[in-house]
């Protein structure tokens, strides 16, 4: 029997599928949309946050979407990528994945990709790689019938929990009125800022992101928390701007009262030496961001909790590899998230449907995006009781409504930012801002 062939735009060859659905077409549109003056260990966020939306067509006109970083770097390697793989067949995401590589190897930067230093050193072809295999999957599953969480094995639970992220925030950026949160700048303001969120959602897990005041505030504030919501689990990441010894500080402090403490100092060596002393479970999305970083983590039992994320961990079946590895070693799991948009939320949710071991409320910055503002149509993601409900339509569940994609694509080309820096933004206000971590 002779195997068809197709043959990318660079001239490699790879088998055809026999029920191939071959990639005519992909649009790359980079959006922007309005986010609020959020604080952390860097810096503070710019009033727009960048994405990438990706969309893959096949010769049939079925149509798969993907969401990933906006930052220009980021975006023209995906530009680079989506040249290589038009022709491909969505079923086989491994050939697309070498064709990633392939468009990847004359470029040896890393880096620009939307994460303001918050994540480092992931490997850069899954950061690539990701939005087009979610968009693959999306197209599979609509092809099949079936949602992509069936794709993933099917899904363990209906709803997808999510925390309420509080931020220590400005009121809103300056020069600009006060946005709907208004401030959080002390325990009382994050208190405000908890029932507010939890009220609209029903959240039943509360992080709180760190790293912006000495740590004996923010501890002070997880005691607030405590007292306001005593059944609620809390966790507190300060981005890995403690050193050893204040981390091992703030976990005497924090003893009883958190489910884990998330990249309270940096590296691995750093974390295993917190671990030694913390009673608390210790998790990450610093310290481990890729496979590699996983036997020496192991090794030194640095980290107890990984905090997954399909956006860098090279797709939503890579994360699920990542899941049996953490399985394996007996640490568990939880998930992590930057600003992001409804295909993000609609990828995430399937996958944490899917993976029986992501069983910690997941992290999203969803109630800090303007409601309206989205590229998908409205209402196919329906939030329910602290989480998001599975979709079961096939593939993502999710549509692209391209009036709003249009208008958050002009919103990119008017705002002028071509890349996250929270760093620089804070300087415009705070000449003096340090973003060196560790700090304290
Ligand atoms: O959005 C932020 O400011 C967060 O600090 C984000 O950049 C982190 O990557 C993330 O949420 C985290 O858990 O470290
Ligand atoms: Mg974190």
């Amino acid at each position: 029997m002779t195997t068809e062939t197709v043959t990318s735009p660079t001239g490699s060859t790879h088998p055809l599928s026999p029920n191939g659905a071959l990639i005519k077409d992909i649009a790359i549109t980079p959006v922007a949309f309005h986010d609020m003056p959020l604080l952390n260990s860097v810096g503070i966020h710019e009033p727009f946050a960048l994405r990438t939306i990706v969309e893959i067509i096949t010769e049939s006109g079925t149509y798969g979407l993907g969401e990933s970083y906006g930052d220009l770097p980021h975006l023209e390697r995906m530009q680079r990528a989506a040249a290589n793989i038009k022709g491909l067949e969505v079923h086989n995401t491994n050939t697309i994945y070498k064709a990633v590589v392939d468009s990847l190897a004359t470029d040896n930067s890393t880096g620009g990709d939307g994460m303001s230093g918050m994540v480092t050193g992931t490997s850069t072809a899954d950061k690539v790689f990701s939005p087009f295999e979610v968009a693959c999957l999306d197209i599979q599953g609509k092809l099949a019938g079936v949602p992509v969480s069936d794709l993933l094995g099917g899904r363990v639970r209906d709803t997808v929990q999510y925390s309420a992220y509080l931020f220590y925030k400005w009121g809103g950026h300056p020069s600009e009125p006060d946005d709907e949160y208004g401030p959080a700048l002390d325990p009382a303001g994050l208190v405000k800022q908890a029932h507010r969120i939890i009220d609209e959602y029903g959240f039943k897990a509360i992080k709180l992101k760190g790293g912006v005041f000495p740590p004996a505030q923010e501890v002070e504030a997880i005691k607030a928390l405590r007292t306001e919501f005593p059944d609620l689990p809390l966790r507190l990441d300060p981005n890995a701007a403690w050193t050893v010894e204040t981390s091992k500080w703030v976990a005497k402090e924090l003893d009883g009262f958190v489910e884990y403490l998330e990249d309270p100092a940096p590296e691995i060596e750093g974390m295993a030496a917190v671990a030694k002393e913390a009673s608390m479970p210790l998790a990450t999305n610093m310290a481990i961001v890729s496979f590699s970083h996983l036997p020496p983590a192991i090794a030194q039992n640095a980290v107890q909790v990984v905090l997954s994320d399909h956006h860098f961990w090279g797709g939503l079946r890579k994360s699920q590899s990542l899941a049996a590895i953490c399985a394996t070693w007996g640490m568990r799991l939880s998930m992590h998230s930057n600003s992001h948009l409804g295909i993000s939320l609609a990828a995430m949710t399937h996958l944490a449907s899917a993976t029986p071991n992501l069983d910690y409320a997941c992290d999203t910055h969803w109630p800090w995006k303007r409601r309206d503002e989205d590229v998908v149509v409205e209402g196919a993601l329906k939030w329910k009781d602290g989480g998001v409900v599975v979709p079961t339509a096939p593939g993502l569940g999710v549509e692209l409504d391209r009036a709003r994609l249009a208008k958050l694509h002009q919103q990119y080309l008017n705002c002028g930012l071509r890349k996250r820096d929270d760093t620089t933004y804070m300087r415009k206000f705070q000449p003096d801002f340090s973003s060196k971590i560790p700090k304290w």
